[in-house]
């Protein structure tokens, strides 16, 4: 049976449950569930803190886990990047008090207070930056007002909180963190994780795409194509009207009402866009 980790709390673990609950999985309905067996999948979910996941998945406890990237990383835990997901979002960045610092160089000798410090600890290292780094659990950015830090290295998603707490970014982003599924490294070939990762992939690819259908006249289609290329090749239907094709292919769900503009323009009629609820491809 496959042993899947899936985060209880925080920013992650409604969005995972609802992933794969969409890639046809069952999950719980009580937050305070601690495991769930989906006996129709022949899977059993683990409801574990996010931080936690790495740590189960390295060791080989479990198969497989949705995380952040950045706590995957900040784990140390030999565990891997499977397939990102999509969800949660968000910069890690070092950030100071207004005015104070204009790159990491400037921690030299200060201290920096962060919930990642496995991750901090290491950048501050390749940079060869000499600073204290001191491991909070959370509402980081107060640190500094306190005084308990000079500055910070946090999750950054629209910037409100640095900017409620008088900070600014600095230098470029640590890393580029959204949820990911991970594995141990090395592990064996599982058919059930790669069953697993093509439903979630399915997921992926039906929330990013829509179905456009359209009628465009025969001498036209080539240049239709052109502007929906579709993702691998788009479907061309005779119609009863011998001087006209219908045209269906997939469209990337946010260029919807560009394609249908330029489609229109070009003279297609009939353009109809369609949800995608599933899909292997
Ligand atoms: N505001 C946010 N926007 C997007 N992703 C976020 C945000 N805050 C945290 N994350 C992501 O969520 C993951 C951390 O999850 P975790 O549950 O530990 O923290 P949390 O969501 O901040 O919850 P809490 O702090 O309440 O425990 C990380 O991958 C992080 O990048
Ligand atoms: O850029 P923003 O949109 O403001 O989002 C980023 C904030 O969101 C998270 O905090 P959370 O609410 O999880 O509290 P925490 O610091 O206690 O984890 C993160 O740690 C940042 O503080
Ligand atoms: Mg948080």
């Amino acid at each position: 049976m496959l042993k899947v980790a899936v985060p209880n709390k925080g920013s992650l673990s409604a969005a995972a449950s609802e992933m794969l609950k969409e890639a046809g999985y069952a999950q719980r309905s009580d937050p305070r569930e601690l495991a769930l067996h989906d006996a129709a999948n022949d899977v059993e979910f683990f409801f574990l803190r996010p931080r936690d996941i790495a740590v189960y998945v390295g060791s080989g406890q479990l198969d497989v886990g949705i995380t952040g990237r950045d706590l995957l990383l900040d784990s140390g835990a030999p565990a891997e990047e499977v397939l990102p997901l999509g969800f949660a979002r968000s910069t890690f960045r070092y950030a100071a008090r207004v005015g104070t610092a204009t790159s990491p160089a400037d921690f030299e000798g200060k201290r920096v207070a962060t919930s990642y410090a496995g991750l901090v600890s290491a950048h501050l290292g390749e940079l060869g930056v000499s600073a204290e780094v001191i491991r909070l659990d959370g509402a980081v950015e107060t640190s500094v007002r306190l005084g308990l830090a000079d500055a910070i290295a946090d999750v950054v998603e629209t910037g409100t909180t640095l900017r409620q707490a008088g900070l600014e970014v600095l230098g470029e982003p640590i890393l580029r963190s959204e949820a990911v599924l991970a594995r141990r490294v090395g592990a064996p070939g599982n058919p059930a994780v790669d069953q697993l990762v093509r439903r979630i992939q399915g997921v992926i690819i039906a929330r990013q795409y829509v179905l456009m259908d359209y009628d465009v006249r025969a001498e036209l289609v080539a240049e239709a194509v052109g502007i929906t290329p579709g993702l691998e090749s788009p479907t061309v239907s005779p119609l009863h009207d011998k001087g006209w094709v219908a045209v269906r292919a997939m469209v990337k769900s946010a260029e919807t009402n560009r394609v249908m503009d330029e489609l229109w323009e070009l003279g297609a009629r009939g353009i109809l866009v369609t949800g995608i609820h599933a899909c292997r491809l």
